[in-house]
């Protein structure tokens, strides 16, 4: 195995080394692999610093391009970052905030979806906000209409520019009555960001209750704000005048758990997921149990592995408590082994199983039906935009030469090859370290037989 480059680049679109793996599969993956802060809370809880008269501290911060790339717009913002107390802390100091320069802004277009969450921060320290383009995975349209329909509630003026947004607050924001028409985790986190220190009281109806929202909450009740989470997803934000800086403890990545989880089952092999908690992942824990995978939960983290013959399972995805949407790209390699036919229900986004077409290349058999299944009774609520794939197994893979579409996805393709008889060439991984942390090195840790070879 050579290591050629494991690093991030500051900017997470930016190709170059450690683009390109060389992969020979065909053995089970054996390992303990460790995960940190969770991408889908560190990076908000690092906005959330933006709303601060005081520095924050933030530990077991991943070092994913994601996180660079949210740490390089704060830092054009005037926000000091630097390493706090212990190896991935950060310190996040506000109190120099000021407008960034439109070249710097724009230097960010295109590479992460976090900078949407700095418009109601920024529109408090500055009055106004310029945000690039958004990135994230291209996985169907992921309009933004539920986030600016949000802040205009709140009073905030929004003009489209050529290249991303302008938002302004000229009579200050104040409070609103908000019902999203689907639980959105981001536009629920906007509404949070926001409403947290906007005039008077802000009720949201609809909310996304994903754990990462829960540990914002926590976030920003550290830092002063006022939240009460009702029933039914109800959320009511009282706003304050001020709030300081916070320390925390990022919560774990159940996405990288669930994907690790995902590769032991496929590989059938067994890793050991340092940091992974039962609670957060119930629903997954429980779809583990049904394919016929073992779980031990143990203090310190959860030990996956395939117990003997997989068994097929229908699974819709859908907001939290349900099934996530980011565990059915690593969850349907494995079910490429399974005995019998599976369906995957995708209910969130509209357009998530592209990475499926290099698994058919490798020998799976997977017919994907791009307005869903009608085929009897269903738990989640059918949706207009929904998908359905149908995998039967168990069919060999074999190497083949893929391409990584997106960060889901990629980790699905380089498993995929992992688990496929011969060699396999997987290029673009790069997107890979926006969402896992020292991916080279994890896979080195459970026994992957690969080069960087570009
Ligand atoms: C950085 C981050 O935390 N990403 C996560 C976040 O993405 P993100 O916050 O972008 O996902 P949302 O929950 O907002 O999206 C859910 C659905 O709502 C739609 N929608 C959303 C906003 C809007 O203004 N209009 C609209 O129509 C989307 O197109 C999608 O169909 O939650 C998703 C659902 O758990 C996860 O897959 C992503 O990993
Ligand atoms: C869809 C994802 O991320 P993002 O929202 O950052 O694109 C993901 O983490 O799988």
């Amino acid at each position: 195995m050579t290591l050629l480059h494991d690093t991030i680049s500051a900017d997470g679109r930016k190709g170059g080394a450690g683009e390109i793996l060389a992969i020979r599969g065909g053995r089970p993956l054996r390992g303990r692999v460790e995960v940190k802060g969770a991408k889908n809370l560190v990076t908000k809880a690092m906005v959330a610093a933006l709303l601060g008269e005081s520095p924050s501290i933030l530990r077991d911060v991943p070092d994913i391009s994601d996180v660079a790339v949210v740490r390089s717009l704060l830092e054009v913002h005037g926000v000091r970052v630097q390493e706090a107390d212990e190896p991935g802390s950060l310190m996040l100091d506000p109190r120099d905030v000021e407008s960034a320069h439109m070249e710097e802004i724009d230097a960010h277009a295109g590479a992460s979806r976090i900078p949407i969450l700095f418009c109601g921060p920024l529109l408090h320290r500055l009055g106004q906000a310029f945000i690039p383009d958004l990135g994230g995975c291209r996985i169907g349209d992921r309009p933004i209409d539920f986030h600016l329909d949000a802040l205009r509630k709140f009073g905030a003026i929004v003009e489209k520019l050529p290249a991303g947004i302008r938002l302004s607050a000229p009579t200050g924001l104040r409070g609103a009555n908000i019902h999203l028409p689907y639980p959105s985790v981001g536009a629920t986190e906007q509404v949070l960001l926001t409403a947290v220190r906007a005039q008077g009281t802000t009720e949201l109806r609809n909310a996304a209750i994903e754990p990462e929202i829960m540990d914002l909450i926590a976030v920003l009740q550290k830092m002063g704000a006022i939240i009460t989470v009702e029933p039914s997803r109800v959320i009511l934000i009282e706003g304050v005048d001020r709030l300081e800086g916070y320390e925390h403890r990022a919560i774990f990545d159940r996405n990288e758990a669930a994907s690790w989880a995902s590769a032991a089952l496929a590989t059938d092999g067994e890793i050991f997921v340092g940091g992974a908690k039962q609670p957060e992942m119930l629903t997954f824990l429980n779809v583990v149990r049904k394919v016929g995978g073992t779980f031990d939960i143990r203090e310190d983290g959860i030990l996956f592995r395939r117990g003997g013959d997989l068994r097929p399972v229908t699974v819709e995805t859908d907001v939290h408590p349900g099934f996530m949407t980011d565990w059915q790209q690593p969850l349907i390699v494995a079910l490429t082994q399974a005995h019998g036919e599976s369906i995957v229900h995708e209910t969130v986004y509209e357009n998530r199983f592209g990475f499926t077409d290099a698994l058919v290349k490798m020998g799976a058999d997977i017919v994907v039906h791009p307005h869903g299944l009608q085929d009897g009774p269903r738990r989640v609520p059918r949706r207009s935009l929904e998908q359905a794939a149908v995998i039967n197994g168990p069919t060999p893979l074999v190497g083949a030469d893929i391409v990584v579409p997106d960060l889901r996805g990629g980790y699905s393709h380089v498993i995929a090859a992992l688990t496929a008889e011969g060699r396999s060439t997987v290029r673009n991984v790069g997107i890979i370290r926006r969402g896992y942390e020292k991916f080279f090195d994890k896979l080195t840790a459970v026994g992957a037989d690969f080069d960087v070879i570009g």
